[in-house]
């Protein structure tokens, strides 16, 4: 139970009719969830507006709303407040109405394109293991200390970020890793949340569905690391060009990581093998389990997000080795034929080079690599082509395939996938739309020593096709079929 006029508190508000004086129970931005004694917030959403449901939110026992424009006929018995920005009011509403519960730890957002449940996950385990208690709010899964939840996004919306985080409070935790996404920053998800650090990975291609241009892609990242209070740390990877452009009109402290130029923290890469990687981190040398150099890059934004939370650097060091890689993060094993499997989460075209070039740079001799691709629906059409052409530039092989495509005509996608090939690499391509027979294909094309990599959904459960989600897991598909 909460005080409406205590949960205003920092809200711009430009008006109220009714009283503030008021109890409410719950918060609720979707009509359809509306319980008795509610406060809705109507939010204009992009496929409906929200100021819609206001009615049917009242006929669930809505007493209060939330809105950027009041209809036109007032119930008196409700209390009707209008603000600048319904998105920002509810995050601070979601805030205040569990007591703003990201003050009460240390919460640390990880952003950019790719890496971040890499790292968000890296560190939770690494605090874990430290002896801390710790929450993750991630792609893969949400994690109050080891209480798991899944995760329908990658930046939940404000109302279940505070209600996670409260129970992260309440469960002891002295840490929140969580990834901060560009549609979470730009729908106002993170708004009114205390944060104690910010990591940036890297900025390249993906969402320009969503944010129309890659600089208002990266606009919208930035604006994470503005909003930063001065208390907090910044730490960005300068080796990307937009590194320095995220700690622009940053007011928090500023700090690099590195493999290639100068920084706070440095990270050379003195071995590169599929088992792991060796590494010499500020002078101090490490195995890790992870392979590949973008998870260099990951390692020491681990450590220096370790270091500048405080944690001894010889302990993080010690469980920095221990670490696995994360579900559906370049998961590998090698069948009793010898043939090896990669499952990747990789589906924006650099994290496909990357991992292409991570099996290019680590395989020792004639090996064929058969890549298992396809791009999802609904998202970048864009990246499309430009994954087409990167899987056959880096393979032997390629049978193009289908990922989520949720509401869109797979063929079609498909074929967008394979208007990327150049002419000279038609031949070593094939598509077939069905995904499970597209990795029988590769797991019958493959020979002893052949790596298949199968690309795209990683952890994913499911696969969304005309909007409905049917249980496919890639990691289970082909070790059936390798084990058979
Ligand atoms: C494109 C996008 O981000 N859409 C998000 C957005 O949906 P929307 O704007 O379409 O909402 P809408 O359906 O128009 O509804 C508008 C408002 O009306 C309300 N409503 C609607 C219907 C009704 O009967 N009653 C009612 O009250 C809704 O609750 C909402 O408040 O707001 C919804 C509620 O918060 C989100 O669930 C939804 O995420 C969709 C499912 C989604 O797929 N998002 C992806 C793209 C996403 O956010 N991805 C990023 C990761 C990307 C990455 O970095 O790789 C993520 O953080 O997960
Ligand atoms: N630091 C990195 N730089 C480039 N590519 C990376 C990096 N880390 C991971 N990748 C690649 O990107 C894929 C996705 O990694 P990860 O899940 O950590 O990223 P993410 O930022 O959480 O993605 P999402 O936006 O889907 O949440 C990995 O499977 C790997 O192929
Ligand atoms: N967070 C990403 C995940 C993409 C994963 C891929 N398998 C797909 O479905 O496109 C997104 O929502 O765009
Ligand atoms: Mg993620």
């Amino acid at each position: 139970m909460k005080l409406v006029k205590d949960i205003l508190y920092k809200v711009g508000v430009i008006s109220v009719n009714g009283t503030t004086n008021l109890q409410i129970n719950a918060v609720a931005f979707d009509s359809r969830q509306v319980k008795p004694n509610s406060l809705f917030v109507a939010q204009k959403g992009l496929v409906f507006d929200g100021h819609l449901f206001i009615e049917k939110a009242i006929e669930q026992g809505a007493t209060v709303i939330v809105c950027q424009t009041l209809p036109e006929n007032l119930n008196e018995d409700i209390t009707y407040v209008q603000v600048e920005n319904s998105d920002t009011a509810l995050a601070i509403i979601a805030s205040n109405f569990y007591d703003n519960p990201s003050s009460k730890l240390k919460l640390v957002g990880v952003t950019g394109t790719n890496g971040k449940t890499t790292i968000a996950s890296l560190l939770y385990t690494l605090f874990q293991k430290a002896g801390f208690s710790a929450g993750l709010l991630s792609t893969v899964k949400i994690l109050v200390d080891t209480i798991q939840y899944e995760a329908t996004h990658t930046t939940p919306n404000s109302l279940l970020i505070n209600k996670y985080l409260n129970e992260m409070v309440e469960a002891g935790c002295d840490y929140c890793f969580m990834e901060v996404s560009s549609h979470g920053i730009h729908q106002k998800r993170t708004e009114g949340l205390t944060f104690t650090g910010g990591v940036f990975t890297n900025l390249t291609h993906d969402h320009l569905d969503y944010h129309k241009t890659f600089k208002e892609y990266r606009d919208v990242k930035k604006s994470f690391f503005d909003m930063l209070p001065k208390t907090a740390f910044a730490l960005v990877n300068i080796d990307d060009k937009n590194g320095e452009v995220m700690l622009q009109n940053t007011k928090a402290k500023k700090y690099t990581y590195a493999l290639k130029t100068m920084a706070d923290y440095k990270t050379k890469i003195l071995e590169n093998q599929f088992s792991g990687l060796f590494l010499n981190i500020n002078s101090n040398e490490v195995w890790v389990k992870l392979t590949g150099s973008f998870n260099a890059y990951n390692v020491c934004a681990v450590y220096g997000t370790a270091d500048l939370l405080g944690l001894n650097t010889t302990e993080a060091l010690t469980a920095i080795s221990e670490l696995e890689s994360v579900s559906g993060r370049f998961q590998h094993f090698t069948s009793k034929e010898g043939i090896t499997a990669i499952i990747d989460y990789a589906h924006t075209p650099d994290a496909l080079k990357n991992v292409l070039e991570t099996i290019n740079d680590i395989r020792t001799g004639n090996e064929q690599v058969i890549t298992v691709v396809g791009c999802g629906g609904d998202r970048d059409k864009a990246k499309r082509p430009v994954m087409g052409r990167i899987a056959s530039q880096l393979s032997s092989q390629v049978i193009f395939t289908s990922d989520n495509p949720r509401s869109e005509d797979p063929q079609v996608i498909l074929n967008e996938v394979e208007q990327g090939v150049e002419a000279h690499h038609y031949k070593k391509t094939i598509s077939v739309l069905n995904r499970e027979q597209a990795i029988k294909t590769a797991t019958k094309l493959a020979k002893k020593g052949d790596i298949i990599l199968i690309a795209g959904k990683g952890h994913e459960t499911y696969q969304e096709i005309k909007g409905v989600r049917t249980h496919f897991d890639d990691f289970e598909i082909i070790t059936e079929l390798l084990k058979a």
